[in-house]
């Protein structure tokens, strides 16, 4: 008999199955502290979690039995995933359930905002019949930018059309003929902070869209524009959003979600008159926690079983006699994957692997799929894609891949090459695993280098000309980044070249735009490399 404790409250129709199912007894303890889930999860063979409890490693560790946590949502933030993995322990969520609930409460959230209904309210049933100070904005020929055009974003660019709203969007993996059956315009984030009379944001927080709407876009913005995030806390600076309403260049906010979550009682946005806030509600309908329980239920029971499952979000298991054979390769993968989508630009429409050498005996699957979990998690954040789904969100976005091998490896023993071609460029870089030394990249587009592929790099397109390197080492020691170790790569004197530096910490942006300025220098660009 197989024990699943539910530990947050779920749908109880949601989990309807697990309670009817003969091999499975289910235990709802909801509201336990880390030590008596400690205490308790010993007994489980699975967990069934919303947003509430806090999967620790200590849980994990204690769940000696314990063999998939399912989360009924799509966040899995309050879930070490790191721990699970490194316990053997299967996470899955329910990516879809919560979808249309979301952007439900998105649009309930704006029009809210557009008629300050909360406000409105407040007033009149406390029996002040004020009908001057809610004149409110019509939605009509507005254009509503979107951030963030996955799941949530584009159901609400579909809903937005039918309001008769112009809208424009960004999102990495939007590709132009996708953009076109939504009616969606698709700009930069510039385009749209400028433009923007709404703007809505549905990326996930990553170490790249914390803040991405911040002190420098509020002041660029549309003067009355409003804004929501029913997101994720910390995709927009609270603070600098607080300041641009006071300036007057923001009308009003609309906000589900909070840096941190519950806000402190003195938050700036608590009782301020033209922020409207939500208890994280945007998944909560009766539907959409039905959806999301009976989703996850549904992969808890194929994993007891040991039947094929969807949805997980941690690595899963690899066969033993293939893991030490394909696990350096698996970091050289990611690797490649994650520097190849840092160095380029456009929404990716292809992506060619090709293995040479001794990698052509083996299966490469699980590299590729490491890959694309470099390649994917620039974007997407690396909480939610591994290695079990980056292939399937790939496909979602209409990225193809293409597989290629050759027993015949010129100059290494092993190359794995990753092209990729977006809609504004193609661009390759390829890595070897060499002995003793590890993981280098050994080709970036036609420039042969010796690269390790670690740390803080910067990536310089340059004309192959006389005082560059000294020029770049200038400015950077101006602005206190300190070189590490510096390469060159040219195919022919006097022509195109590539530079890659490794420094000692980030560089700021700042840098970056002088560096472009640069005469003869023509790209710089950040890539961080785990
Ligand atoms: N408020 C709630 O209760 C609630 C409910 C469900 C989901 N969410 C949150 O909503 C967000 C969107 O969920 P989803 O299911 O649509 O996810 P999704 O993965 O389908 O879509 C996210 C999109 O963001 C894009 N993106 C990543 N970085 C970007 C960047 N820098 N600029 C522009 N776009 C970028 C990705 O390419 C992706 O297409 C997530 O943060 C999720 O956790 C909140
Ligand atoms: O209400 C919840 O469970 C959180 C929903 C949402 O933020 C999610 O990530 O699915």
């Amino acid at each position: 008999m197989f024990k699943v404790l539910v530990s947050d409250p779920i749908s109880d129709m949601g989990i309807q199955q697990l309670v009817d199912a003969s091999d499975v007894l289910v235990d709802k303890k909801t509201g336990l502290s880390e030590e008596e889930l400690i205490a308790i999860i010993g007994d489980y063979d699975a967990m069934l979690v919303r947003s509430q409890t806090r999967v620790t490693a200590n849980i994990m560790g204690a769940g000696k039995k314990l063999k998939v946590v399912g989360r009924a949502g799509v966040g899995v933030d309050n879930i070490d995933l790191e721990a699970a993995t490194q316990n053997g322990i299967i996470v899955i969520n329910a990516p879809d359930g919560n979808t249309i609930t979301t952007c439900e409460h998105t649009f309930a959230m704006m029009m809210a905002l557009a008629r300050h209904i909360p406000q409105a309210y407040k007033k009149t049933v406390s029996g002040t019949w004020d009908r001057k100070s809610f004149l409110g904005v019509e939605l009509r020929n507005k254009t509503l930018g979107v951030l963030g055009m996955g799941r949530i974003g584009s159901e609400v660019a579909k809903r937005a059309k039918a309001f008769g709203m112009n809208i424009l969007g960004f999102d990495p993996f939007m590709t132009e003929e996708r953009a076109e059956k939504l009616g969606v315009k698709l700009g930069s984030v510039d385009d749209i902070v400028r433009n923007a009379d709404f703007i809505t944001v549905h990326t996930p927080l990553t170490p790249e869209t914390r803040h991405m709407i911040g002190k420098s876009q509020f002041d660029v913005m549309k003067r009355g524009m409003r804004i929501v995030n029913c997101a994720r806390g910390g995709i927009i600076d609270e603070q600098a959003l607080v300041e641009a309403i006071d300036e007057g260049i923001v009308a009003g906010a609309a906000f589900d979600v909070f840096e941190k979550e519950p806000p402190a009682a003195d938050h700036p946005f608590l009782g301020h008159p033209s922020i409207i806030v939500t208890p994280h509600l945007g998944a909560s309908t009766v539907e959409a926690q039905e959806n999301v329980a009976i989703d996850v239920s549904e992969q808890v029971l194929h994993i007891l079983r040991n039947e094929p499952f969807m949805n997980a979000v941690n690595m899963p298991p690899i066969p033993a006699n293939l893991q030490s054979k394909l696990q350096p390769y698996f970091e050289l993968g990611e690797k490649l994957g994650s520097f190849i989508a840092q160095a380029s630009e456009g929404a990716v429409q292809e992506i060619t692997v090709q293995y040479a050498g001794e990698l052509a005996e083996v299966d490469t699957q699980p590299i590729t799929r490491y890959i694309m979990r470099g390649l994917l998690s620039h974007h997407l954040g690396s909480e939610q894609v591994n290695i079990v789904n980056s292939m399937h969100l790939a496909k979602q976005r209409d990225i193809n891949i293409i597989v290629q091998k050759s027993h015949k490896s010129k100059d290494f023993t092993n190359l794995v090459t990753v092209s990729l071609r977006t809609k504004k460029e193609e661009r390759s870089v390829a890595g070897t695993l060499l002995t003793g030394y590890g993981p280098r990249i050994v080709q970036i587009d036609k420039y042969p280098v010796d690269v390790t592929p670690e740390g803080n790099l910067i990536l310089i397109a340059h004309n192959d000309k006389p005082g560059i390197i000294g020029s770049v080492g200038t400015l950077l020691g101006n602005n206190n980044v300190n070189i590490a170790t510096m390469q060159v790569g040219r195919q022919l004197e006097g022509g195109s070249a590539i530079m890659v530096l490794r420094v000692d910490k980030g560089t700021p942006k700042e840098v970056l735009l002088q560096l472009t300025d640069m005469s003869g220098l023509n790209t710089a660009k950040e890539i961080i490399l785990p």
